[in-house]
């Protein structure tokens, strides 16, 4: 990690209202460094999946710009691969088939054995080796979203876009699965990019994690910095020293500072720069703030 990969630089998203028009969130500013992992947290309506769809290249801001690589995004790119909560399968092509299928997608010039080498690379990877043949109405919930992440992970982009992708799963499948696509990513060095409501997977799978404030007007209220070890694992999150310490303050967060946060912004308050946070047991120190304390 280290390496700038993306800016997003003052965007805002405004849509038709019964008032005439509605500002969803605006001004919002975010860096990521390449292969890190960032969640994003906020109520329901607060824009986070129009902010995933303007990364994704499908939606475009209406303010402010989205910088990847060094250029603006202007359309969807097989850079980045979105995976979503329902699985948006082919249901005529089976498991190796829909993930082929992105595979010729991005390498037209691959011969067909290639392609299908490939695929099954991936397929395996993610567990499905013995399923390959099978037509998405004959696999569960956690197998169909399986397909969804090695489809994704196929075509080797360099960002992963995730929206809420366990949240249908039950809570077994849930746990492999996010062990998988950690041990991928981390393995990889893919820049990942997640929306999700559950905290303790945020604290489980990010770097840092982003909370935005109830919208609309939403705005991004802080950063959290991610204070466990890098190497950790989903049995052991419990055990670590300052694991409640940022579970608290997600909570927190969420029950009163999304709703009382811009209502309570000091003067001078300056949305490029939100405050940092690490949240630890030894304390809560603000790493950098346009504000004076973080309650
Ligand atoms: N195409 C659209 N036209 C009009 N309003 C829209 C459109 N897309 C989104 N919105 C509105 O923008 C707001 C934010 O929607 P968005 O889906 O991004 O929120 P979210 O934070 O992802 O919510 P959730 O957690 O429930 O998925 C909502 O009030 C939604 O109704």
């Amino acid at each position: 990690m280290g390496e700038r990969y993306l800016s997003i630089e003052g965007i805002a998203r405004r849509f038709p209202s019964a008032k005439g028009e509605t500002t969803v969130f605006e001004d919002l500013w975010f860096s990521m460094n390449k292969g890190e992992f960032a969640c994003i947290i906020g109520h329901s309506g607060c824009g986070k999946t129009t902010v995933l769809n303007i990364l994704s290249g499908l939606e475009a801001p209406d303010d402010g710009a989205v910088i990847v690589d060094g250029r603006a995004i202007e359309g969807p790119s097989l850079d980045r691969a979105v995976i979503f909560q329902s699985h948006a399968l082919l249901p005529w092509k089976s498991v190796l088939g829909n993930v082929a299928y992105a595979v010729a997608s991005r390498h037209r010039d691959w011969p067909r054995d290639r392609v299908r080498a490939h695929a099954e690379r991936f397929v395996e990877l993610v567990g499905l080796k013995g399923s390959e043949h099978k037509k998405p109405a004959e696999l569960s919930g956690g197998m169909k979203q399986r397909v969804g992440i090695a489809r994704a992970l196929s075509i080797e982009p360099k960002m992963l876009l995730m929206d809420e992708p366990f949240s249908a799963l039950d809570a077994l499948t849930r746990g492999t699965l996010q062990d998988e696509v950690r041990r991928i990513c981390l393995e990889s060095g893919q820049t990942v990019f997640m929306i999700t409501h559950d905290v303790d997977e945020a604290i489980y799978l990010a770097d840092r994690i982003v909370l935005m404030t109830n919208g609309p007007q939403a705005c991004i209220a802080e950063i959290v910095e991610n204070p466990l070890p890098r190497e950790r694992r989903r049995l052991d999150l419990h055990k670590q020293t300052d694991f409640y310490a940022v579970r608290n303050h997600l909570i927190d967060f969420l029950v009163e500072r999304s709703r009382t946060f811009k209502n309570s912004l000091p003067a001078g308050y300056d949305r490029r720069r939100p405050s940092v946070v690490r949240p630890s047991l030894a304390g809560e120190p603000v790493l950098s703030a346009t504000r004076r304390s973080v309650v």
